[in-house]
């Protein structure tokens, strides 16, 4: 049976911008059941990314409400782990792969021998099992990207939110990484919600695409990807279904996009 996980509701947030209040994100309303890769997508400077901080709660809202479990979200949820496009920011270089993975558990004060087990597999889950002694600065970029996930995957989040996670790597590695994502659903059942600026991503990687556009934003559309399961790089790709989605997809976003700067709000 499918069980709702994350309940968004008439969301909507506002910025005070030079002394303006200017509404970005208007009345917002979907959910996410559990399990689910959802993306969310829509043209540059919409608001994905500030929807998702206040998903995660780095942002507050400003009106409507957000819940994961019926739980509404005022604050970092421990049920999620965010991994963002800028690897380099987020890792500490002047620790080892192992101790940057180690790091958030900290402070779950978990049974002695229980972190040394999720640091290993989540090494081994992203294949850097090999590299737990060296420093992210003598890693390539996907490398250090695979480090992020695999903190986020130690950390056993219910929710794996990610920001453009791919969006600094070569396309090679781009593939390897989605496919990774794809991995990780099954192997831990975890749902993850993904901003992506690339719409065959989206539609690759998703069970659902939500499109957001107009300014303030508003879901122009929420699209079931039902693309048969395993998914892979070359058949997938090539499927008239998937090249159907993306232009389905790729024409709501350019009849989303903003056509007038921000401005204050009414
Ligand atoms: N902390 C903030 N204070 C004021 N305005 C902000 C803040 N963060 C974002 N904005 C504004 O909100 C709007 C949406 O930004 P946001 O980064 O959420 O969009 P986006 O869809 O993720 O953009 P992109 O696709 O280019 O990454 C932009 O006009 C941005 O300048």
């Amino acid at each position: 049976m499918s069980t709702t996980q994350l309940v968004v509701e008439h969301l909507s947030k506002t910025y005070t911008i030079r002394g303006a209040e200017v509404q970005i994100i208007a009345d917002l309303t979907f959910d996410v059941t559990a399990g689910e890769i959802v993306a969310i997508v829509g043209p540059s400077g919409i608001g994905k990314t500030t929807l998702l901080k206040c998903l995660t709660g780095l942002q507050s809202i400003s009106s409507g409400t957000a819940e994961i479990h019926g739980k509404p979200i005022d604050g970092p949820p421990e049920e999620m782990a965010l991994v963002f496009q800028e690897y380099t920011r987020s890792l500490m270089p002047w620790l080892t792969v192992e101790k940057n993975v180690r790091l958030p558990l900290r402070h779950l004060r978990l049974p002695a021998g229980e972190a040394d087990a999720r640091v290993a597999s989540a090494l081994a889950s992203v294949g850097l099992d090999q590299s737990a002694d060296r420093f992210p600065w003598q890693l390539s970029g996907g490398m250090q990207q695979r480090v992020a996930i695999a903190r986020a995957l130690a950390y056993r989040p219910e929710v794996l939110v990610m920001d453009e996670p791919f969006a600094s790597v070569d396309a090679q590695t781009r593939f390897e990484l989605e496919d990774l994502c794809l991995k990780i659903r099954d192997e831990f059942g975890m749902t993850i919600l993904l901003v992506t600026h690339d719409i065959d991503e989206a539609v690759y990687l998703s069970d659902r695409v939500v499109v957001l556009g107009h300014r303030p934003a508003v879901v122009t559309r929420s699209i079931d990807i039902e693309l048969p399961a395993p998914r892979d790089q070359i058949t997938t790709r090539a499927l008239p279904e998937f090249a159907e989605l993306r232009t389905e997809i790729f024409e709501l976003i350019r009849a989303g996009a903003i056509t007038t700067a921000p401005s204050a709000a009414a």
